[in-house]
């Protein structure tokens, strides 16, 4: 059996063991790499790794078993994920627990792919962009430090890179250093542990250009934290440029000191916005392209309308229907993207209807959904309740009247809604916070 249908025939069997949802959130973002007997599962990030090993794993392995990969050996999970070029080597980001790291010589190696080149614009990515392309005109200047910040998959790691391999280009004995907040945290606690402190110190705080990937990482870490301040002040004082990224607007990560809060935002932090609907589809058309896959306009569309919460679930669809259509010698036609996704979209589907979002909404609200349909107006309910609006509009297919109907108001009031939010989007984190976290709890 082709491994890719193994771990589909074990998705399969997991969907009759587990709720959908579980399967869902827990299970699909998985991508399976498989070298010899072993297989990993690369999950898009640390929460979604731990949670499969804590409480998915054996079964996973028992879905392998009775799924006839009797010859897979071994099953695990690590951060990473397949870059759509590279379909057998994965880049795992970080591999959890290895305490043994030490130092810059095997921090993070820059992925020469990551570039500004490959590296498609739309509204929502373009002042991060900027800035990142301004950091490489002027390192140490003015955005330093640098923080991008957005949801996973959204590009933040690429653009880091893409700083990296520019400045690098730039200068060939400039000095740069890409490292997870993870390992970087492993690299520090084992340089404790062999007495290789000053070793560390000198490493970290002489590098022209430090990225560290994930900086949410350090809540609640305080040592490692104590520490991460020094190099800090150390590369900032030196005029040395600092990226770093996180899945949230610094201020709003728990357990991090605030003096290095604060400093987290004395350059620039910019965000990365899911993409909208065009810049989805010219993602897919340019993966494709660099692939050599030839990927028609209406299958590109047909995927991007469908796939909306990230780049990495776009570039998972493209490698399956690419892998698809060249194992079975079929043409790529939407009908044959509709049926190789079946399973994918089926999930998006299944998630996002009105009633779900009532739902999701009014627990996060703390209302009942039934104050969502009330006529009442006080802004503890007229907020939630156009939040509820906007992500209909976004998220279902559904027009504007039917929008209007389910929450008992006409078009306009959706369409304000819309607007509205779009509005305190743009304008408070707060808002954009609640709302990134609520498309992600609808499996965005
Ligand atoms: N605008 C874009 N153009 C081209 N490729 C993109 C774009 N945005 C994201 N990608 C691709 O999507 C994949 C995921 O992006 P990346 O790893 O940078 O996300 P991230 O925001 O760092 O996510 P995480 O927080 O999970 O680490 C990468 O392969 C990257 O090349």
């Amino acid at each position: 059996m082709q491994e890719e249908d193994l771990w589909a025939q074990c998705v399969r069997w997991l969907e009759g063991e587990l709720p959908d949802r579980d399967v869902h959130t827990w299970i699909r973002p998985l991508q399976p790499v498989f070298v010899r007997d072993r297989l990993t599962l690369l999950a898009p990030n640390r929460m979604v790794m731990d949670r499969v090993r804590q409480d998915f794993l054996d079964l996973i392995r028992r879905g392998i078993r009775v799924s006839g990969g009797r010859n897979i050996s071994e099953v695990d999970v690590a951060v990473g994920t397949v870059e759509a070029n590279r379909t057998a080597a994965p880049a795992v980001a970080e591999s959890a627990g290895n305490n043994e790291d030490l130092l810059p010589t095997s921090a993070g190696k820059l992925n020469p792919d990551y570039t500004f080149v490959n590296f498609i614009e739309g509204k929502s990515n373009s002042h991060a962009r900027a800035a990142a392309e301004h950091v490489v005109e002027t390192p140490g200047g003015t955005y330093n430090p640098l923080l991008i910040y957005g949801s996973s998959g959204l590009g933040k790691t690429h653009l880091m890179h893409a700083v990296g391999n520019a400045i690098q280009r730039g200068s060939q004995r400039a000095r740069v250093v890409y490292v997870g907040a993870e390992q970087w945290m492993n690299q520090f606690t084992s340089a404790i542990r062999h007495g290789r402190m000053d070793e560390f110190k000198n490493l970290y705080r002489s590098v022209d250009a430090l990225l560290i990937d994930d900086i949410h990482f350090f809540a609640h870490k305080e040592r490692t934290q104590e520490e991460f301040f020094h190099t800090f002040n150390a590369l900032i004082d030196g005029r040395k440029q600092i990226v770093l990224t996180s899945d949230r607007y610094p201020k709003d990560v728990d357990g991090i000191d605030e003096r290095l809060k604060s400093r987290f935002t004395w350059g620039l932090a910019v965000a990365v916005e899911p993409p909208d609907l065009e810049t989805r589809v010219a993602i897919l058309l340019a993966k494709a392209d660099q692939n050599k896959v030839a990927l028609p306009k209406e299958v590109a569309l047909f995927v991007a309308q469908r796939v909306r919460s990230n780049v990495r679930e776009l570039e998972g669809a493209l490698l399956r229907l690419s892998a698809s259509s060249r194992l079975r010698g079929e043409a790529m036609t939407v009908e044959f993207a509709r049926a190789t996704l079946k399973d994918m979209l089926a999930a998006y589907e299944r998630m996002v209807t009105i009633d779900n979002i009532k739902r999701t909404v009014a627990n996060y609200y703390n209302i009942r959904v039934t104050d969502l349909n009330s006529p009442r107006r006080t802004r503890s309910l007229a907020r939630p309740r156009q939040v509820a609006m906007a992500l209909a509009k976004e998220l279902t297919q559904h027009s504007l009247p039917e929008i209007g109907e389910a929450f008992g108001k006409d078009h306009t009031t959706v369409l304000h809604a819309c607007r509205k939010i779009a509005e305190l989007r743009e304008g408070e984190v707060k808002y954009r916070e609640d709302y990134e976290n609520l498309q992600r709890q609808l499996g965005f």
